[in-house]
């Protein structure tokens, strides 16, 4: 007899699940609805007096048996989802997203690719130091088949009193060495003025951690003809290097390319905490081609191997690396360089020397 009670209750509750579950449903529609009209007028999803005024609402109507706490709290979870409703359809509007674009996007430099079925390596010093220094680098990247030369000519650098690169002298310098093997420039660049006289001798410009959210810089670069790549700020989260990844798409440079470089966290054994969720996640959301920052992520080199695999096994387009043909006497980043015969080991280690040579 009571089995049947409860089984007749739980009908009834059954039903009155349907209702609810079709009066939120339509609740959620209202709430798109009202939604894409603070988008179009650019106004916040958020509405905290708005909910506030709801639930003062609710509970002068509230007769119980609930009480008001509970009340309030089952429809700010209503409200907190319905927010992220709003927000999710933004970001399935963003340019980068996958939903906007499902194919890959492939970045194409000269005769090369990056985002296609091999990984690409993007090598070199941290700082171009002088000629010797770059010949003695890239011939041994060129020998390994590796085609992208980095170097910074401009650092952004913590201390003001720190070596602050060459500057026109060093991206100059490192055009000719690139050119001398056939190799492509990777360089940063971290003002409209240091853009527009690189533009003359790089091949993709670096956004560097620092200037992830330097939206003026991040403008400019997206009126650029040449790809960027785009570093993941240290202290930012995957949808803020999405969004800053939309600034340079929205201004119609569409070769982007998004690089996980580590975050910050308590962890003081690496130099930054390589996030490799990142990897498959960024692949999921975007269309963009990921590449991993092995050197300034983990800060080290004795676990730069494992850490490359994995990089690649998450699924990155290409690995980024810092090489010094004399790391003792490097002007920045000394002990994360690796050295030639390392750098020559690394490659070995990921089978990458044949691939990169019969080019990307
Ligand atoms: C639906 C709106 O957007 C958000 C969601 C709310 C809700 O689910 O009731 C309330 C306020 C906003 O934070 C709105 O502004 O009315």
């Amino acid at each position: 007899m009571t089995l049947q009670q409860i089984e007749k209750l739980r009908k009834e509750l059954d039903l009155i699940n349907d209702q609810l579950l079709e009066l939120l449903n339509r609740r959620a529609e209202i709430v798109q609805q009202i939604g894409r009209i603070k988008k179009e007028n650019n106004l916040p999803f958020y509405d905290p007096e708005r909910e506030q005024e709801m639930f003062e609402k609710l509970t002068e109507k509230n007769s119980g048996p609930f009480s008001d706490e509970t009340i309030v709290h089952l429809f700010k979870e209503i409200a907190k989802a319905s927010l992220k409703l709003q927000e999710k359809e933004t970001e399935e509007q963003l340019l980068v997203s996958r939903e906007m674009k499902k194919e890959d996007t492939k970045i194409v430099v000269g005769d090369l690719v990056i985002g296609g079925k091999i990984p690409v390596m993007i090598a070199g010093p941290c700082a171009v130091e002088s000629r010797e220094q770059m010949k003695a680098v890239a011939s041994e990247l060129n020998r390994l088949g590796v085609s992208f030369l980095r170097g910074g000519a401009f650092k952004p650098r913590t201390s003001p009193y720190s070596f602050q690169g060459l500057g026109r002298e060093g991206l100059r310098l490192m055009r000719e060495v690139a050119d001398e093997y056939g190799m492509k420039v990777v360089s940063e660049v971290m003002s409209a003025e240091q853009l527009e006289l690189a533009e003359e001798y790089v091949d993709i410009f670096q956004i560097g951690a620092r200037n992830m959210q330097n939206f003026e810089l991040l403008k400019e670069v997206g009126n650029a003809k040449k790809p960027v790549l785009l570093k993941r700020g240290f202290m930012a989260t995957l949808e803020e290097l999405m969004l800053a990844a939309e600034y340079i798409y929205a201004r119609g440079n569409t070769q982007i390319i998004l690089c996980e470089r580590g975050i910050r966290t308590f962890e003081h054994w690496t130099r930054n905490t390589l996030d490799l969720s990142a990897v498959p996640i960024l692949k999921l959301k975007t269309h963009l081609p990921v590449i991993v920052d092995v050197s300034h992520s983990t800060g080290r080199k004795d676990i730069i191997l494992p850490i490359s695999k994995a990089a690649l096994a998450a699924g990155a387009d290409g690995l980024m690396v810092e090489v010094h043909n004399n790391p003792a006497i490097a002007r920045s980043d000394a002990h994360q360089q690796l050295n030639l015969e390392e750098f020559a080991s690394l490659m070995e280690g990921l089978g990458l020397i044949k691939k990169n040579k019969s080019g990307c």
